[in-house]
């Protein structure tokens, strides 16, 4: 499991360190890790020695650090120089020294043959918008690692306002920034490469997590030996219609991936067949009724009078049982407050999966009926986007799972996670379809079972499959969304033989 801590929160954990003079200490051990990592960068592309790696480096303590960098590259025979890139030119004094002592030079422009650059002009103490420096050119084909953030990324929201300088690695110092793993700044952070400095004592609890394999491997384990399909959990699908009865073929398909005892579905008989074909495993039936564990409601739904009754129908059958229900896509427009109010006081876990415009779309309805102010809710959405999902999440009381480039899901009063597996080429019609099928199937597994980890995390599990699914499906060329359940089946397999 990845933690991550926003800027601010890494900035007061040092602050303690600082006052008790342990800054310099601080530095070099964030320069030292540093160093290591271009050493790594350095040797995959050929010998170290003789090499050349400059650093683009601002006035504060993020130059001072790669400035210190640069002086331990020295010593290994790397021909290091420092371009200086703030208006005011000026450079962190010790780190200046440090290196003119160990031999390194100051220049105004990165050599052309520079293997590594390392951007060291922004890091946490970024304010506002960043601009490059005037006439700043980076040699083709050199590998780009940031200091601790990439200049031109908010460390707490991964916003970026104005330029950026995109990074294939970015290593950072104490804490994993919240800011690498959201939006624009997890875009351009690339891999993040964590350094220890002795910041763990201070810091507080995570703003954000992300999990990993061992909480996939956790929440989607293989079935045990005396498993039947009603202790491996049973997901009923309220799904398709006869304007959009795919849908309700990749929910199922995707469901079943993702490892259960049974789906069934309640769909038109049109719908029924389509789904029959593709999955004759499937209990399809007309009505919404019959023993599950979890439901799902709304891929290709639709939003006429028979597609309101069955998103009821489940709110009555879950409400009754206390069952866990997803609500995606048409789902997410129908329902009313007043429903999900029913399904909360009957304790059933409500996870809604709205991408960017339904999310502004629920704010606008249900969330202004719930009493948030709506329009002040979303000028405040791009600024800090997880705190955006988190209010609202908590004025509706569900699950939110907001999807896009980095997925966050927010359990009301619990830990926020952020997934940023999947790739631009999820963005394809049915997808989200699928990932509905996926929490789905999480929740029914999970509701069978006793040990079952915490629903954030299992959620968060289910959307780190569906993203390591999307990636494994491009591998094969351009896909569509019916090629992610086999993909779904191989990330598992993968993940249970290790
Ligand atoms: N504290 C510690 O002991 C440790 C800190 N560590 C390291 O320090 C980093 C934080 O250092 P920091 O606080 O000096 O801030 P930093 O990111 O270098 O930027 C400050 C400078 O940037 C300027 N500036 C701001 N915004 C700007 C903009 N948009 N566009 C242009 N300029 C802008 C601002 O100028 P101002 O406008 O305020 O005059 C100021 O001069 C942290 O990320 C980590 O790398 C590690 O070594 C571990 C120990
Ligand atoms: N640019 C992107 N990068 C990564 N993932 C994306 C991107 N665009 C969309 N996705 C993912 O693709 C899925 C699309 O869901 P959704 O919009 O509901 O699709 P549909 O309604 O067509 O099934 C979500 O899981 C979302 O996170």
């Amino acid at each position: 499991m990845l933690r991550a801590h926003t800027g601010t929160a890494v900035r007061a954990a040092e602050q303690p360190l600082l006052e008790a003079g342990q800054g310099d200490a601080l530095m070099r051990r964030a320069a030292w890790g540093l160093a290591q990592h271009v050493l790594a960068e350095l040797r995959r592309r050929g010998p170290v020695a003789g090499s050349t790696v400059a650093a683009l480096v601002g006035s504060g303590n993020n130059g001072g650090d790669a400035l210190w960098a640069l002086s331990f590259l020295r010593r290994r025979g790397v021909h290091t120089v420092a371009v200086p890139a703030s208006r005011s030119r000026a450079l962190h004094d010790d780190g200046h020294a440090a290196l003119l002592a160990a031999g390194g030079q100051v220049v105004d422009q990165v050599p052309s043959g520079a293997a590594v650059v390392i951007d060291g002009i922004l890091g946490t103490g970024a304010r506002g918008a960043f601009e490059l420096p005037d006439g700043l050119v980076l040699p083709e084909g050199a590998t780009v690692v940031a200091c601790d953030v990439p200049s031109g990324v908010d460390a707490d929201t991964g916003q970026v306002l104005g330029e950026v300088i995109p990074a294939d690695v970015t290593v950072t110092f104490g804490a994993v920034k919240a800011g690498l793993l959201l939006g624009a700044g997890a875009q351009a952070a690339g891999r993040v490469e964590l350094v220890e400095i002795g910041l763990g004592p201070y810091l507080g609890a995570p703003d954000l997590l992300s999990v990993g394999e061992p909480e996939l491997r956790a929440a989607f384990a293989p079935p045990r030996w005396d498993d039947h399909k009603y202790s491996r959990g049973v997901l009923g699908a309220a799904a398709g219609s006869e304007q959009y009865p795919g849908a309700a073929v990749l929910v199922c398909r995707a469901a079943l991936a993702s490892g259960l005892g049974m789906v069934r579905l309640a769909a038109p008989e049109a719908v029924r067949q389509l789904v029959l074909g593709a999955a004759p495993e499937v209990v399809a039936q007309d009505q919404v009724g019959g023993k599950a564990t979890a439901w799902v409601c709304g891929p290709g739904l639709g939003e006429d009078e028979s597609a309101a009754d069955r998103l009821e129908a489940v709110v009555v059958l879950a409400a009754e049982q206390g069952l866990p229900v997803v609500l995606d896509a048409s789902a997410l427009s129908l329902v009313s407050l007043a429903q999900v109010r029913r399904l909360r006081a009957a304790g059933a876990v409500v996870v809604m999966t709205p991408h960017c415009g339904e999310l502004v779309a629920l704010a606008q309805r249900l969330g202004a009926e719930a009493g948030l102010d709506a329009g002040e809710w979303e000028s405040g959405l791009d600024e800090d986007p997880v705190g955006a999902v988190r209010e609202l999440a908590e004025t509706l009381d569900v699950v939110l799972v907001a999807k896009g480039p980095s997925t966050v899901i927010v359990e009301p009063g619990g830990t926020v996670f952020v997934q940023t597996e999947g790739g631009a080429e999820l963005a394809t019609g049915g997808t989200g379809d699928c990932l509905a099928g996926v929490i789905g199937a999480v929740l029914a597994r999970g509701a069978a079972d006793a040990e079952r980890p915490a629903v954030g995390m299992q959620v968060a599990a289910a959307v780190r499959l569906h993203g390591l699914a999307g990636r494994a499906a491009a591998a094969d060329g351009p896909f569509g969304a019916s090629a992610l359940p086999d993909q779904i089946r191989s990330v598992l397999a993968t993940a249970a033989a290790k």
